[in-house]
């Protein structure tokens, strides 16, 4: 059987009415800059991409030290969106605020907003590192977008995905029916369907969190993560594994293919942010995927698509991935605030 590009699915989408000809034009441009990310992410050290962006000085609006390799990718992403005309203005990780559209460049009524790369600190080490974006549509009226006119709760996404520089590249999309992962084929240099509907599995015995913040979590997590340690001994009745990739893109990845749960929960490590994940460009786009797949995305609390935006760089808690695993996990949460009040 023939292979389906990205071009062909989005096409076909297209003709069920399931997305704008905009939409498609504008999630063409996102996958093409994806491909120059993926070639500069590529060349690793032969490429002098990698390392510190600056002088070891150059530190971002979340006041992390930016490597090189997020600045290219932040540029190649703005660059091919200024030229692309189906949107109104781009948001990053890496920029304080809200970039609209230049003067003179074509301007279309969608909003776009990514992590140009995830998992910075896999950089250096040759591991995994991805691309996160969510599509919003721009406010009817708004003539000049501005960063309040992305704060829109996750449920009203038109898109969401992520591009996974591993072993091979990988983009996985959702514009509402279904999540697809497409492969890049090198040679011919297109994305190719490679897994239509992806489907996690209700249940499962694998668990992704970074154990080195244990003492810092509140009780409710501490009980949790306490219950799937016991095992076979313990209330949960099972062995659980666990699995860290310290790249968001790689350990979502693994869940949409295998199961599991994903937790960035709120840790007491610095009481002023409220978990490590930031919600527009990271948590919401990964509660779409996740939700599209039949799994669950959860504060610990609240439906994470559910969320009223406050501010660009937004900080939330994160459980998502298998459905009967997030709902244990936020029912531990909710019995204790239920007891607590
Ligand atoms: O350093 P930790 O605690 O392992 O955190 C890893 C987490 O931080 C992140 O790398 C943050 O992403 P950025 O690299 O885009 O800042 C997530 O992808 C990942 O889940
Ligand atoms: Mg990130
Ligand atoms: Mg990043």
């Amino acid at each position: 059987m023939a292979s389906i590009s990205l071009t062909r699915h989005l096409i076909e989408a297209q003709r069920q009415g399931q997305l704008t000809p905009d939409l498609q034009l504008l999630l063409e441009v996102v996958a093409r800059a994806c491909k120059r990310i993926s070639v500069a992410v590529g060349k690793g050290a032969l490429g002098g991409v990698l390392g510190e962006a600056g002088q070891g000085d150059s530190i971002n609006v979340q006041g992390e030290a930016q490597k090189k390799l997020d600045v290219i990718s932040n540029d190649i992403l703005l660059e091919a969106n200024a030229w692309g005309g189906h949107l109104a203005a781009c948001a990053s990780e890496e920029m304080e605020h809200s970039q609209p559209i230049p003067d003179g460049f074509p301007r279309g009524n969608y909003l776009l907003v990514f992590d140009p790369l995830d998992g910075s600190s896999n950089i250096d080490i040759n591991a995994s590192v991805g691309t996160i974006f969510s599509v919003l549509r721009c406010p009817d009226g708004v003539t000049a977008a501005g960063d309040a006119d992305f704060l829109q709760p996750g449920r009203t996404q038109v898109a969401a995905g992520y591009c996974l520089y591993g072993p091979s590249t990988m983009l996985v999309l959702t514009i509402g029916h279904g999540t697809h992962a497409f492969t890049l084929d090198r040679e011919q240099g297109s994305f190719v369907l490679t897994k239509a509907d992806l489907r996690i599995p209700q249940e499962t015995r694998e668990f992704a969190v970074n154990m080195s913040n244990q003492r810092h979590w509140e009780p409710p997590m501490q009980a949790y993560v306490d219950d799937l340690l016991a095992g076979t001994s313990g209330p949960r009745g099972k062995d659980f594994n666990m699995r860290w990739v310290a790249a968001m893109v790689g350990d979502v990845h693994r869940i949409l293919t295998r199961g599991g749960i994903f937790i960035y929960p709120w840790d007491a490590k610095d009481p002023g942010k409220p978990g490590k994940l930031r919600l527009m460009y990271e948590a919401n786009p990964m509660a779409m995927l996740v939700e599209q797949a039949g799994g669950a995305a959860t504060t610990g609390r609240e439906r994470i698509l559910d969320l009223q935006p406050t501010s660009l760089h937004q900080r939330v808690p994160v459980f998502l991935g298998s459905k009967d695993e997030v709902d244990a996990a936020t029912r531990y949460h909710l019995q204790h605030d239920g007891a607590a009040a």
